[in-house]
Parts: structure tokens; C-alpha cells; sequence
């Protein structure tokens, strides 16, 4: 669906604001000026209300910076941070239930046959916002996207090269439950530069994670945050509506060694294998090598759920071939290792596998450093039964 054939619905008029009883003024609770200053922020302060303080932290923009980003991947990261933005306004918008609904069945017939789920207009809407995105950008050689089947060659000089998966948990859109953007950065390979198109595509999409340069994710959700690593910490920038910036709200964010939360769809335990089985059985109990009663979180959303383990540190999974390691798992672990945490299928560090192919899916385990060392002791985690699942 193109972007121009989407049509947002008007908001509801509300009665006249003169047929509408004004509240009592003496019982309305007097604003801090820090509330009203993070209300202003918000764009959602009255207009008496004292003007918003000029935030000290730093914009992304101003972060690349003062880090000495190289100005090429500056641009390109600004880029995807506009494109970013138009999608967290979509997910967001009255018209966001039409558009996160299958189309007819039998359509995406095309990427089913090849592996990938049927997308929905949202997923391709996401996608091409940030293919244009990318190639107003001019850094960018190649794109590698879940929604393509073939990774799509911009621009022979492009420096860089993008993987992206451009809306994830796009099936969460209806019921407004948190969704997210993925995506790792790779220098072009120039050694290539000499091979048909179709296979310097493909080569330089197919980088192992350990060269990554870049790699992100922005999950929107009550807050719309845009977390980087550009392989010196993991740091998040959360969007000022008012401003429209991003700003550093979580600089150098530390994964905990070791958390209290386990993250997985558990209606699937009578397909796990038997080591799987019982690490869950022995920190739900407590009887782990942490002496706590593990709690269950699980969005269903990659990002929502790698966003939570970050911060509050324990183990997100997906023990069956399910994820993609190009542009979901790579991206992901790299930002959970410059965090001090892991990813790995179950068995290697996820960084540290060869992709074969693009659209190529894996176990996907992420997370603090103990939790994952000890998920990993008990061998057998992989769900090899995989009959799909309908929800
Ligand atoms: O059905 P499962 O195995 O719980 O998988 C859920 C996972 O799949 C995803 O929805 C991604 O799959 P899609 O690409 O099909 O949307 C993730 O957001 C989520 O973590």
C-alpha cells in the first residue's frame, strides 16, 4: 500500500468548549514545576503552565557528535531516526487497526512460499518508509529487509550496508500493545565491489554480527526509545513529542548480571526439550543457582521484551527456529553484549554464527550474563518440534 493511499480518520469533534462545565478552579492540584516542566515535554502542559527547562542531556544527534561518530554513519542514522519517527506516528494513529490487519487471504502468498510470514499493510508501509529513507540517506549501498526476499542495491558508493527487520510484533498493532524496529549497520565490503550486483548484494547482507558497526532498535510503545550501540555501550534516547528529539535517557545502560524474570511463550512446554523443561522448572521454584522465585513477562514483541530484559536484566527467548538471525538476533545481541549480557541460540554465541542465508531462523536467547550461563549449562534448550503455531 503506498504511503499516499493511507487516509487517517479526523478525531471526534468534542461538544463546544462553552457547552462544557469549566472544573472547579480550587480543586485543581497545584503543579511542581518538575511536573510541569516533564508535562510541557510531553506537549501535553496547560498554557499557563511555566515554560519546559532546556534539557541538559544531549539529542542523538548531539551524542553522535561529541562520540565522534564518523559523519557518513551520523547522516544515515539520522535518517533512520526520521523514518522512525513517521512509523511510531503510524502505529499510533486511528487508521493503525485497518493497517495491521492480514490482507485477503491468499496475498503474501509470495513471502510465505518463501519462508516469511505474510506481511500486513503496516509491515509494508514500515518498510517502505525506511527504504526511502535509507536511499535519501545516500550512505547506504545495500538493504537487507525481512519484508524483501532479496536484499535491494541502492547505490554503488554507499558505504554502508543496512539489515532491518522494519516492523516487528506488527501483529500486536490492533490491540496496541508495544512494537518495534530493528536494525544492524555493516560497512560496505569493497572487495566485493567487483562481482555481478545480485551476489555483492547478497555477500555484503550476509556479514558475520562480529563486524557489525551499528546496530539499534526503537521500540514504540508509551514511549517511543531509540537504542543504539555503535560498539562502545548501548545507550537510549527517548523521543521528546515536544521537540520531536530523541534525548539520552539511558546512557551506558549495564544489563543486571543476573535478573529475576524469565521471558518466553510457556503455553509451548510440552514442545520443549527436557533441558529446557527443567531450567524453567528450577527457577520458577527458586531452586536455581539465584535463590529467588523467578516471575513470568512475555509481550510476544521482540523488542518490548528485549527493551525489559536490558533494563531489569533475566532471560528472553524463543527456543524454537523461529527469529531471524540477519537482521533480528544479530542486531539484538550485539546491543545485549555492549551491555554486558549475551545472545546466543542456546548452544553459540549468536555473533558468532555465519549467516548462510537471509532469511535464515534460529533459537534466540538473550540476556543477563549469569542467567544466560546458567540457561546454557542444562544443554538441551533448542525446541527442535516446531509444528507452527497458529496464534
Ligand atoms: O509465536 P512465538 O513463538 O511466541 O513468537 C513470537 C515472536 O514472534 C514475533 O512476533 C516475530 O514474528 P513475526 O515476524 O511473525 O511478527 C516476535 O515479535 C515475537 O517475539
Amino acid at each position: 500500500m503506498p504511503l499516499s493511499s493511507v487516509s487517517l480518520h479526523p478525531p471526534p469533534a468534542l461538544p463546544p468548549t462553552s457547552n462544557r462545565s469549566p472544573p472547579p478552579v480550587s480543586r485543581l492540584p497545584r503543579l511542581t514545576r518538575r511536573r510541569s516542566v516533564l508535562l510541557a515535554r510531553a506537549g501535553a502542559a496547560d498554557m499557563a503552565a511555566p515554560a519546559a527547562a532546556s534539557p541538559s542531556a544531549p539529542t542523538l544527534l548531539e551524542y553522535m557528535g561529541r562520540a565522534g561518530t564518523p559523519a557518513d554513519l551520523a547522516v544515515l542514522v539520522a535518517h533512520i531516526q526520521g523514518a522512525c519517527k513517521s512509523i511510531a506516528a503510524l502505529a499510533a494513529s486511528p487508521g493503525n487497526a485497518d493497517l495491521s490487519r492480514a490482507k485477503a487471504a491468499g496475498s503474501g502468498a509470495e513471502a510465505v512460499a518463501a519462508g516469511r510470514d505474510a506481511p500486513k499493510p503496516l509491515d509494508e508501509l514500515s518498510n517502505e518508509i525506511i527504504l526511502s529513507s535509507l536511499q535519501s540517506s545516500g550512505k547506504v549501498a545495500v538493504v537487507a529487509s525481512e519484508e524483501n526476499d532479496l536484499p535491494v542495491w541502492m547505490c554503488d558508493d554507499g558505504p554502508y550496508v543496512v539489515v532491518t527487520d522494519p516492523l516487528d510484533g506488527s501483529r500486536n498493532i490492533e490491540v496496541s500493545i508495544p512494537t518495534g524496529t530493528i536494525f544492524g549497520i555493516y560497512n560496505r565490503l569493497v572487495e566485493l565491489d567487483n562481482l555481478p550486483v545480485e551476489e555483492r548484494a547478497q555477500l555484503n547482507s550476509l556479514q558475520s554480527g562480529t563486524r557489525m558497526v551499528a546496530a539499534g532498535y526503537i521500540l514504540y510503545s508509551s514511549a517511543t526509545i531509540f537504542c543504539i550501540s555503535f560498539g562502545a555501550g548501548t545507550h537510549a534516547f527517548t523521543l521528546d513529542r515536544s521537540t520531536g528529539e530523541f534525548i539520552l535517557t539511558h546512557p551506558s545502560i549495564q544489563i543486571p548480571p543476573r535478573g529475576q524474570i524469565y521471558s518466553v511463550n510457556d503455553a509451548r512446554y510440552f514442545d520443549w526439550p527436557e533441558g529446557l523443561r527443567k531450567y524453567i522448572d528450577t527457577i520458577r521454584q527458586g531452586k536455581g543457582q539465584h535463590p529467588k522465585k523467578y516471575s513470568a513477562r512475555y509481550v510476544c514483541s521482540l523488542v518490548a521484551d528485549f527493551h525489559r530484559t536490558l533494563i531489569y536484566g533475566g532471560v528472553a527467548m524463543n527456543p524454537r527456529d523461529h527469529l531471524r538471525l540477519v537482521y533480528e538476533a544479530n542486531p539484538l545481541s550485539f546491543l545485549a553484549e555492549q551491555a554486558g549480557g549475551r545472545g546466543s541460540d542456546g548452544k553459540a554465541k549468536i555473533l558468532s554464527i555465519q549467516p548462510v542465508k537471509l532469511h535464515q531462523r534460529l533459537p534466540l536467547f538473550l540476556g543477563s550474563m549469569e542467567d544466560m550461563l546458567e540457561l546454557e549449562s542444562y544443554g538441551d534448550v533448542q525446541q527442535k518440534v516446531n509444528p507452527g503455531y497458529e496464534v
